[in-house]
Order: C-alpha cells, then structure tokens, then sequence
C-alpha cells in the first residue's frame, strides 16, 4: 500500500503526551491564512440534551467527545427563540483529530456553514434530505506552519470534556504543569543541603513525570524525552529573564482567575518551549507511520441525486491509501438511538389549542438521523460505526466495477486501530468507552485519475433501497412553495400581517423578532431599544405595519407584536406591541424541523461493511447476543453454515442473549 510523497496533511499519533492520541501534521508549509479543509456538518437529533428520557440508553458514549453543541455550524435550532438550542453538529473533518493547545494554534474553524443543496429541491428530487445541506465549515491556518509540525486549535477551556489520557491541552492545565515544575519539582531539587547529583535528578524527575495518574492532564503536558538538566537550564534561562523583566503575577481581575491566563507569560513558559520544541515529526516518519488526509477533495458529485462528492486531487495508483477514518461505534443500540420522533410521539411535544380550545394532536413517526447516511452498519449486527477523517465522509456509492475504492481494516495497531477488537463481541465493544478502537483505510482498487470522483460500494442492500425510494418517492404536498430562509431576499420589505392574506410567505418561514424593549413609563407602552448584548433571544412576532425609512437608504422599520410567553393560569398567549423596531432585528427564519433533512419521506439507509471484512464475532442479530430479543428461529440444521454463527462458538452460549450477565463480564474483561 503506497502512500504519496507530496501529501500536504497527515494523520498520525500526535506529539503530545503519551501518544495515545491521533493528531494532524503539516505535510509540507502552510502559509498563514490558507483553507486547509472545507467540511460539512451533520446534524445530530439524537442528542436531545433537554429531554433526558429520550431514550433510555448510553450506548454512543463516545460521541460526547466528537460533536458540538450550542450555535455551530448554521444549523438550525431546535428552539428558534434561543440560539444556543441548536441541536448537537458532527463536523466529521479534521477538527474531530486536530490537539487544542491554547496560546499555540496555529489553524482555527470558521464553525460556519452554507446552507447549500446541491442544486436539489424536495418538490422535485428524491435525494432531497438524503445529505446534509450545511457545508462549508472552514479550518484556516492562523500562523504559516512548517513541514512536520502538528497542527493546533484552540477549542477554548469551556468546550472540552475531561478525557482521561486525552491530550487537549487546557490552559489550567499547562499552567499547572509549570507551577508544578517551578514552584514543586524546581524548588524542591534546589532546596535539598547538598545538591543533588545528577542520575539522582534524573530518576526522580522520570519517576514524577510518569506517575501513572491517568485522570491527571497536568503530567501528560509535562516535557517528555528530553532530561531532567535540559529542563533546568531552559527554566533557569527563564527565570533570569524575567528577573530582568518583572512579570505581574498577580491576577488582574476574578474574571482572569477564572479562566486561568496571566499567571505566566505564554511566551516564557517551559511548558510552551517543550511543546513547540516536540510538535514537529519528520515528514518520512509521517510518511511511514501516518495516514495522508489530502488525496481527495469535496466538489458537487457527478452523481445525479447524490449531493457533493470526493474527488482524487492527484493521480492515486493501485493500492494507494486514499482516506483513512477512525469509527465512532453504537454498538447494541443504534436502532433505537438514531431513532427520532417527531410529532406527538417527540417527548418535548405539546398540542396545540384549536380556537375552540380543543387540542389538536399531530400525527406522531419516527425517522431515522440523518447520520446513519454516513454510517456503516452490517444486516446481521446490530453494529453502526460512524467514520470522520478528512473529505472521506464525501465518498459516495458506486455499485460493482464502478467502485474505486473500497475499505478495509489498517493491517497492523494504530491509535485508533485495535486489531483485537475484531474479535471481541458487540457487548464487549458496547461497553469499551475509553477510546476509539477501530479504523478503515480506504484502498484505490485501481489507478485512480486526478480530478476522478471517489466511490465505494455501498453493497446491495444500500443499492436496492435507494432504487426502491427513487420508484416509490413522492413529493410532500405544496413542496413546490418551499423556500429556505437562506434563500429568502432578506433585504426585501418584509409584508404586513394584512399584505400577507393576499401574498403568504412559504409555509416553512416565519418571522422572529429580537426581544429588546421596555416599557415606557409615562405611556405604558412598549418601545424598542437598541440590541447591545451579543447573545439575544428571539420570539415569535407579526409585523402589523411597515414604517418607510427616515433617510433614503436607510432601511424600514416595524410595529410588531411580539409574543412573550405563555399566561400560566388562563394557558393564553401574551403579546405585546412594539413599535419601530428596525428591520435587521426581524428575521424569517425556518420553523423548527422544517428543513430537508427532518422529511418523513428523505431517505435514510447505511452503508455496508462488506461481507468479506465483517467480523463473525460482531454477527449478533444471529445470535442474539446482547439483544433484548430473541434470535430467530434456527434453520434446519442441513442448511445452516457453521460460519454464519457468532465467532464458532456454540450457538447455544450465545443465544440465551442475556444482557445482564454478558454485561457485567463485558466490564469484568476491561
Ligand atoms: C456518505 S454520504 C456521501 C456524501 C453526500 N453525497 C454528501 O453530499 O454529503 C451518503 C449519501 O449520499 C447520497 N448518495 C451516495 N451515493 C449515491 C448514489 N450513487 N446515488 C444517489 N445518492 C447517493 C445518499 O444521499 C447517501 O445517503
């Protein structure tokens, strides 16, 4: 399998720490400024934060460390009034390996999309919803990186989970790390009567810096191979200079001492001198040791229906690692976890009060998440692993000999690639939350052109659905009067309540006014008042009348009413009217689940591991092992295979399917 000289990005074991952890690496230099990837964003529903009981499973633990929540990424929000609901976004590129070592990055994401179809639309195409609309999620160097060197993001303290063994790199933590070097281990070795002789100093440093305290990211940012005297001349080097500089070591407000800077300099730290000295690999290292992330790029598919697609950006021979993907499992319960409902059957949904005050309750169903397009899965497991890397989210279906690429497991260990789990069972798996333990390598199965799109079989079950959705799909009704709000001419004057009688907007829109007003104490009525905080909330509103601009040029502003809530004893709406309230703080925006990807009639199928790759251990659906129901019915024994049942083992050890006991020593075994 041949990698290519000129890679630009590489994925491999990131120089932090104890190299448990993949990062990202400059394959050759990058100036500042330059857009090193351009990724979509998935939106994830299962992930339902405000509704504990959603499901009652935690299977997809794992998740927790790949997604974002809050605003990101443009998509839409749950609960249009506040901004911070957005749904939870699996932005599946590189920003999902990439280190944060704040101080040091050197990229940052724009956490941006477009809203882009692909030139689709639901009154017309089957695809419609298939794929996600948010594309276009920056990550762009902020400093020129040399080849080699890792490159860093600064996800901000407030974002990360704690991850034992994880190198994400917190502020507090390099700045413990360097109070513990200078103030405990620097101080104590200095503060011994007869100084210590040097291999003493070196096994007591050695013996400190690895103590095995995993839960503790302080000693995993501690300088690694390199001895205990070179850390000393470097600290003593900085302790000189700022005794020439005197350095405020006093925090300059609580704020500070909350999120931590200005206890050291950044520039001064023997923290930073380490990091920055070790985040460089050589490129032949990479070469050997790491996966090429810029052989293929994003561009619309050649596809009909498909949405974009992957494509080679150079010649890839035979056999060449095109992409390369660590998988994020659900192991027993993806069924359940990446089933959605809507409708009455969503757990946050209320009914409506007709005007009659009867409830009307609509119709309840349930759909599959969007991500399941992107994830792997087998017919007889109950197994979905979901891949992120570089542009290979992007590759889509090409049946038989149109397939160029096909995936298959990393011949060898890797960080995220645990050969051994091939041969544990689902319930093993269910219950490995430490780290990700599996990877595929997607192999060129031919010589691949420049500029030629990227596809693997999806396998015959995936085939056969698609072909029946394309035969059975029927557009929703009134689809044809769809627009969604990014392509709405926001500019426009927006149209009164009485203008709207005559000329409607899409059904999907409907219009969100900031909630900025107070009451004026001498009228008693509600007036506008200037949005100044970064954060706002939104409400429901109707423009009841358009003010024509002060100066020309300037634009329109409204008397609108505004619906505030929800009076708790009588169950009525309260509205209130606020008068010239400026356009931009008005918006029409897409109802809740309105978008292309929540259509009862998208389509929604995952993409086989092929038979040929697929672990007998994992065939659990034939077994029943780890599932709450019964197997099938067995054959007659004349036909049934040996190889079709669960990893040779008797059958009978693992039909009984009983979850409890498998449980526990699935735990007992890690
Ligand atoms: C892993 S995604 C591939 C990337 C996707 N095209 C995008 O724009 O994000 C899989 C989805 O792409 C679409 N797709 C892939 N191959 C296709 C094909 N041969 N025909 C139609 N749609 C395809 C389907 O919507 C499928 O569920």
């Amino acid at each position: 399998l041949e990698q290519q000289p000129q890679c630009g990005l590489w994925m491999a074991a990131s120089t932090l720490g104890d190299a448990t952890n993949l990062g990202m690496y400059a394959g050759q230099d990058i100036e500042k400024g330059v857009d090193i990837q351009n990724e979509i964003a998935i939106p994830l529903l299962f992930r339902n934060w405000d509704a504990p009981d959603y499901h009652d499973t935690d299977d997809g633990q794992l998740w927790d460390r790949y997604i974002w929540e809050g605003e990101v990424a443009n998509v839409e929000t749950y609960d249009n009034s506040d901004l911070q609901q957005t749904k939870a976004v699996f932005v599946p590129g590189i920003g999902c390996t990439i280190n944060s070592v704040l101080d040091m990055n050197n990229v940052e994401s724009t956490h941006g999309s477009t809203y882009d179809t692909a030139g689709l639309h639901r009154s017309k195409d089957p695809g419609s919803g298939a794929f996600t609309p948010y594309y276009g999620t920056h990550t762009v160097s902020t400093r020129d990186i040399s080849a080699g060197s890792e490159i860093y993001a600064a996800y901000g303290d407030q974002w990360i989970p704690d991850i034992p063994g994880a190198q994400v790199t917190f502020h507090k933590n390099l700045e413990a790390a360097e109070e513990f070097l200078r103030d405990d281990y620097y101080r104590f070795v200095k503060s011994q009567k007869d100084p210590l002789p040097a291999h003493v100093k070196e096994g007591l440093w050695n013996f400190t810096r690895d103590f095995p305290v995993h839960q503790n990211q302080i000693f995993t940012v501690l300088p690694r191979n390199v001895p205990w005297s070179e850390i000393e001349t470097v600290l003593e080097q900085k302790l000189q200079e700022e005794a020439d500089v005197p350095y405020n070591t006093e925090y300059e407000s609580d704020d500070e001492a909350d999120t931590g800077p200005t206890l050291f300099a950044p520039d001064n730290m023997v923290t930073h001198h380490f990091i920055r000295q070790q985040s460089k690999r050589d490129v032949q290292w990479l070469q050997e040791h790491g996966r090429c992330c810029d052989h293929i790029r994003a561009d619309k598919s050649t596809i009909p229906q498909a949405g974009r697609g992957a494509f080679a950006t150079r010649d890839l021979p035979k056999g060449t690692i095109v992409g390369y993907s660590p998988l994020i499992p659900v192991a027993l319960e993806g069924e359940q976890v990446y089933n959605i409902p809507y409708g009455s059957k969503d757990p946050n949904y209320e009914p409506f009060m007709d005007e009659n005050g009867k409830e009307v309750v609509e119709e309840g169903y349930e759909m599959k998440d969007l991500v399941i397009n992107y994830s792997f899965g087998h017919k007889d497991s109950t197994m979905m692993l979901t891949p992120y890397g570089s542009m290979i989210n992007y590759i889509n279906h090409g049946a038989g000999d149109k397939a160029n690429v096909k995936v298959v497991w990393p011949s060898h260990e890797m960080v995220a690639h645990k050969p051994e789990w091939l041969t544990r069972n689902v319930t093993t798996i269910r219950y490995t939350l430490d780290k990700i333990g599996l990877s595929f390598d997607y192999v060129a199965l031919r010589d691949i052109k420049e500029g030629e799109e990227i596809l693997m079989d999806y396998g015959p079950e995936w085939e056969a659905a698609w072909r029946k959705h394309v035969i059975d799909w029927e557009p929703l009704a009134h689809s044809e009067e769809y627009v969604h709000s990014s392509e709405w001419p926001h500019d426009e004057p927006l149209r009164t309540e009485a203008e709207q009688e005559t000329n409607p907007y899409p059904d999907n829109l409907e219009t969100m006014c900031v909630e900025s007003y107070m009451k004026d104490p001498r009228t008693m009525a509600y007036k506008w008042i200037p949005v100044l905080r970064k954060s706002y909330f939104r409400v429901a509103c109707t423009v009841l009348e358009r003010h024509e601009p002060k100066k020309e040029g300037k634009q329109h502003s409204y008397r609108v009413e505004m619906l505030i809530g929800v009076d708790e004893a009588t169950g009525e709406d309260q509205t209130i009217i606020v008068d010239r309230v400026p356009h931009k703080w008005i918006f029409l925006t897409d109802k809740v689940k309105s978008a292309d990807w929540h259509m009862p009639n998208t389509f929604r199928h995952t993409i086989a591991i092929p038979d040929e790759i697929f672990p007998p251990a994992w065939k659990n659906k034939l077994t029943g092992e780890g599932m709450d129901i019964p197997p099938p019915k067995k054959k007659p024994a004349a036909t049934m295979k040996p190889s079709t049942i669960s990893s040779g083992a008797p059958a009978g050890a693992k039909a009984a399917g009983a979850p409890a006991g498998a449980r526990a020593s699935a735990k007992e075994e890690l």
